[in-house]
């Protein structure tokens, strides 16, 4: 049976070109596409160029424009293929995990380290295989497939600038790997049941602060004026300085002021848990708090941006964090 994948196609170092101020995406989809060979013969490409940008200046309103690329021809594809920069596609594969959810069609994600003109390029290979990924009756939801591996939306972290495994799934197993155009399942996912839903709306001006010896706490108060939310990275499994009162007086003050506040861990594996340390203690299941667990922080901002699009009420904000969603907790 015949199926048709649409490619949606962003720029990045896979659409990039030599320029004199440096690597330009110039090359459209169009292009890509016709680099790859040995596809199967029952498959149709129709490919959107949606955009032409390094991956570095993607907003939020550049994955609402490809959310609403997907749901405007989700009837009519089999599959979706997004083409795009590495530097901030682990952001954009988690916030379309959350714009689209519970689908049964697949949406990939992919990119290169090397552009396609690249004599040495990995962005033939991650382009195949992200299409046979798409083509695949087993594969559903939002998910990356790079350097050979397939990992699921909300768990990719670029992890290297510069070699092909790039991207890794964070506290989480890969859910396939290739071996050339094999897949191997290492985490089958269940197809959805239900129906796909959109969500339209992303709100938030949220920041995210990474703890570093000798900082004081006052940047609650400086930022209190401007934003909404603070996605904290403490230490180790859960670690805010307690040698005086002063960021446990700015914690509080920020919370009861009614603005949102996360707690990660800027420890990359592991996740964090505020109760097994006094340093975390007084901030483990505070209703007013939100404890990251073992999320990436490319999950953290985008889901908080998702339910604030939702939502200003801490309690569903509360209970939006907490809902898995694409293995992302
Ligand atoms: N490898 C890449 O795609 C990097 C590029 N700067 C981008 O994110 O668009």
């Amino acid at each position: 049976m015949q199926k048709n994948l649409l490619i949606i196609a962003t720029g990045g170092t896979i659409a990039s070109n030599k320029t004199k101020k440096g690597l330009s995406p110039t090359s459209t989809g169009d292009d890509l596409i016709s680099q790859i060979a040995g596809l199967p013969e029952d498959c149709r490409l129709h490919v959107l160029q949606l955009m032409n940008i390094d991956s570095t200046n993607m907003k939020p309103d550049g994955w609402m424009a490809i959310q609403k690329a997907i749901a405007e021809n989700y009837d009519t594809y089999d599959g979706f293929v997004v083409l795009h920069g590495t530097d901030t596609l682990d952001y954009t594969a988690a916030a379309l995990s959350y714009l689209i959810q519970n689908s049964p069609k697949p949406i990939v994600i992919t990119g290169s380290q090397k552009p396609m003109s690249h004599p040495y390029t990995d962005a033939k290979i991650n382009l195949y295989q992200s299409i046979l990924y798409a083509l695949d009756s087993g594969s559903c939801d939002v998910s990356v497939v790079f350097g050979g591996r397939v990992i699921a939306g909300t768990r990719s972290r670029k992890q290297k600038t510069r070699s092909f495994d790039g991207f890794t799934s964070m506290n989480f197993p890969l859910l396939a790997r290739f071996q050339d155009e094999e897949i191997i399942r290492v985490f089958p996912a269940d197809k959805p049941f239900g129906p796909v839903r959109f969500y339209d709306h992303l709100e938030g001006n949220i920041l995210s602060i990474k703890l570093i010896p000798g900082m004081t706490p006052d940047f609650f108060r400086l930022l209190k004026e401007q934003y909404q939310g603070i996605i904290l990275e403490a230490y180790g499994l859960g670690g805010i300085p307690n040698f005086d009162r002063s960021y446990e007086e700015a914690i509080f003050d920020w919370i009861h002021s009614g603005k949102i506040l996360v707690i990660t861990t800027q420890v990359p594996e592991e996740g964090c848990d505020f109760s097994v340390y006094e340093v975390g203690h007084i901030y483990h299941n505070h209703p007013l708090i939100l404890e990251a667990g073992n999320m990436t922080l490319e999950a953290i901002s985008a889901k908080l941006m998702w339910a604030l699009g939702q939502t200003k009420e801490l309690e569903k904000i509360r209970e939006l964090f907490y809902r898995r969603i694409n293995f992302d907790c």
